[in-house]
């Protein structure tokens, strides 16, 4: 079974909210919400991966001494396994812009599982809980 390593971040508000997007229509698992993020490309460390993918898929900047390792998920797909670095991230420049996704939305942890996200994902949402239960 191939390994396939995908980086995705939890992008948190000065109000403790978590940013989740949409996946668009004609890509796999359409309409499921998910974290920002993409596949790891030849040659590219994960952290540059992520700054480029918030770049491409949201338009805005972060630097690497912003992105703290939170958790992963490693989840088998019928086609593939899914090993995913989840970092964490309170600073950015720019403000969030569909450029990728169908829809974006700040939602608080607790309210995660009101969005249909990927299998992958769910054992993620404790993790956020438990880290912004204080805010
Ligand atoms: N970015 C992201 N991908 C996730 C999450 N959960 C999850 O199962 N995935 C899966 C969906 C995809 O199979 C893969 C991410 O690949 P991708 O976003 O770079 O590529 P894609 O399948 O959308 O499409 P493409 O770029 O190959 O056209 O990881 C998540 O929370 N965020």
């Amino acid at each position: 079974m191939k390994i396939l390593l995908v980086v995705a971040v939890a992008l948190v508000d000065t109000d403790g909210r978590v940013l989740i997007a949409q996946r668009p229509q004609g890509k796999q698992m359409a309409g499921l919400w998910e974290f920002p993020g993409g596949k790891v490309e030849a040659g590219e460390r994960p952290e540059e991966t992520l700054i480029r993918e918030l770049h491409e898929e949201l338009g805005i900047e972060t630097q690497e001494d912003c992105l703290a390792p939170l958790t992963f998920a490693s989840h088998a797909y019928p086609d593939f396994h899914l090993l995913m670095p989840l970092y964490i991230c309170r600073r950015w420049q720019g403000l969030v812009q569909a450029h990728e996704h169908a829809d974006l939305k700040w939602v608080r942890a607790t309210r995660l599982r009101d969005y249909p996200m990927p299998p992958a994902d769910e054992p993620l949402i404790p993790v956020l809980i438990d880290t912004l239960a204080h805010v």
